[in-house]
């Protein structure tokens, strides 16, 4: 059976699966907001003059989004536009696989290829009058789905070629995009050298694949202060008139950012923001102190930086207990250099092999200070020699003494097992404080800092993610919390390390969300349908198949739990 057989039959299957109607399929109507997208702006020539070779001809033009809403339409006979009406083939409708069945459209769309859909292969009986060809649009940087390009015909008047024809005319599209972004990009680039040059101070230039700083931005503040202005900018993104931002950094200055839109033409190519004036207002932030090399200003996070600074700066002993992955270690990692000890920190960590006893005898010996990693994995034997060490440094009465500081895991909410209860009262003798780190679910406003900031560290300076790509990342769970995060950003950069990350671009795992809580069980079954779907490539069947689900049950699941595909 040649390919496009197979994809028709597995598409169809797809539609049945989907429980599309056979007869009278009802494609949502959807508001598709933006008239001026890059895509539209970028077409809009393309089909304008495609149309006009196409005018009383019995064919038509179709633009869609990337989810097969439809955009435009043009070019074609009186008939024809009568006849794609009747079947709501038309601007603001809906035309995925799930809405409709097999189509050029959503069937080009489910397999990421073009594709023609010759009238008998329509799932759905009302559509088999016609014959389309969908011809995906991406986009030529980036390579994000931006759209498709469809032409439709009479069943009758099918023909090969329309298939070249939607290949020919996405790739018209992509070449004004890439036009449009040369354009925009040049535009842009102009504006930001002559504002190096008047301001004489820190300049930072976005559009929307760029984001530029200048060497003085750079020079005037730390990773920290750059992640805040980054965020603050990202505000700016689309304005079309000037205006001036404040921005509290996480060093505790204040910057003023004074935006002006830069076009090309009529068309916004990005924005310049002077960063014109610094003052530093606070000797010491109410809210507490940000640590050095780490993101987060919510009042939780500046309240456990605090106590964790004035502990390390007054040497007392402390476990800090927290989730998996909460910033534990990078706390006391940061606490320790604000404090000023003057004294190495080794660190070691329970989970891996060694003699961690004699290893932390010889640094404590060598005048270090020590951090214990992940202390509830202690074996009985480690915990009695680390009793007995403790007590052999507290009998010697040092002159400085040392900071010693353990991190352990705390389970989550509503689980058994304290940190406390598995490190045995005689070690814990030694520590008269705990801190508790709380889990990145509970400070969520940091996870746009926390996101630039360990973007940067993997030196991806040029990635960010959209607004909407963020709000899907807060509405995670993080069960793994920051480390989470920090792993998820890893694999987007393994992939992409400038431009604007959507949420499409996502790794699948993030494209899942609920609005009721799931139970563990649920959890376990979302978690194994989006990594199927991942394995699959998006393709629902095939996932539903390796997971020994029906395929009914698995497109009630993706809705359920809001599984974005
Ligand atoms: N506030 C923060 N700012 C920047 N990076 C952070 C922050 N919190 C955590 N991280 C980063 O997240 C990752 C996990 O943090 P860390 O190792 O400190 O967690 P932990 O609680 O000690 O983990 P575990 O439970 O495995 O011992 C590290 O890469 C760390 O640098």
């Amino acid at each position: 059976m040649s390919d496009v057989r197979t994809y028709i039959q597995v598409s169809w299957e797809r539609s049945k699966a989907s429980l599309v109607d056979t007869d009278h399929p009802s494609p949502t109507f959807v508001d598709t907001g933006d008239s001026d997208s890059l895509l539209l702006r970028a077409a809009r020539p393309v089909l304008t003059s495609l149309s006009a070779e196409l005018a009383d001809e019995p064919v038509c033009l179709i633009l869609t989004d990337s989810r097969g809403v439809v955009l435009s339409r043009g070019g074609g006979d009186r008939s024809l536009i009568q006849a794609l009406d009747a079947v709501y083939l038309a601007p603001g409708f809906c035309y995925g696989e799930s809405d409709v069945g097999t189509n050029g459209i959503g069937t080009a769309l489910e397999v990421g290829a073009p594709i023609l859909v010759n009238g008998a292969d329509h799932y759905t009986g009302n559509l088999r009058p016609f014959s389309c060809a969908g011809a995906l649009i991406t986009h030529p940087v980036t390579g994000s789905l931006l759209g498709v390009i469809d032409i439709t015909t009479k069943a009758e008047n099918t023909n090969p070629l329309l298939l070249s024809f939607a290949k020919l005319a996405a790739r018209r599209i992509q070449e004004r995009i890439l036009e449009e972004a040369n354009e925009l990009d040049g535009a842009l680039l102009g504006r930001y050298y002559a504002a190096c040059r008047h301001s004489g101070g820190p300049v930072i230039a976005v559009g929307e694949q760029t984001f530029m700083m200048n060497s003085l931005a750079q020079q005037h503040f730390d990773a920290n202060d750059q992640a805040a202005l980054l965020d603050q900018t990202r505000e700016t993104i689309g304005r079309l008139k000037a205006c001036t931002l404040l921005a509290d950094l996480p060093s505790g200055m204040t910057a003023r950012l004074a935006y002006q839109p830069a076009f090309a033409g009529d068309v916004l190519a990005g924005g310049i923001i002077q960063i014109k004036e610094q003052r530093v207002p606070r000797v010491q932030d109410p809210r507490g102190p940000s640590l050095p090399g780490l993101a987060g200003s919510s009042a939780s996070w500046r309240r456990v930086s605090r106590e964790v600074l004035d502990i390390a700066t007054r040497a007392e002993w402390v476990v800090l207990q927290g989730e998996a992955g909460v910033g534990k270690t990078a706390l006391a990692t940061a606490a320790h250099q604000a404090a000023d000890r003057h004294r190495a920190l080794a660190v070691l960590d329970a989970s891996e092999p060694g003699d961690l006893v004699d290893q932390a005898g010889v640094h404590l010996d060598a005048g270090s200070d020590l951090l214990l990693r992940r202390a509830h994995l202690l074996s009985p034997d480690q915990l009695d020699g680390l009793t007995e060490l403790f007590q052999q440094v507290h009998d010697r009465s040092l002159a400085r003494d040392p900071w010693v500081a353990l991190t352990a895991r705390e389970e989550q909410e509503g689980q058994e097992g304290q940190a406390d209860s598995r490190l045995g009262l005689h070690l814990l003798h030694f520590f008269p404080r705990t801190v508790s780190v709380p889990p990145l679910r509970h400070h969520l406003e940091d996870l746009p800092a926390l996101v630039r900031l360990l973007l940067n560290r993997s030196g991806a300076t040029d990635l960010v993610l959209s607004k909407a790509a963020l709000n899907q990342l807060s509405r995670l769970p993080w069960s793994d919390n920051v480390a989470h995060l920090h792993q998820t950003l890893t694999s987007i950069v393994r992939t992409r390390r400038a431009g604007v990350i959507d949420v499409a671009d996502l790794p699948a795992e993030c494209r899942a969300t609920s609005r009721r809580s799931l139970t563990r069980l649920e959890t376990l079954e979302r978690d194994a349908i989006v990594d199927a779907l991942a394995v699959h490539g998006g393709d629902k069947v095939a996932a539903s198949e390796s997971l020994g689900m029906s395929r009914a049950t698995i497109y009630r699941k993706i809705r359920e739990f809001g599984i974005v595909s």
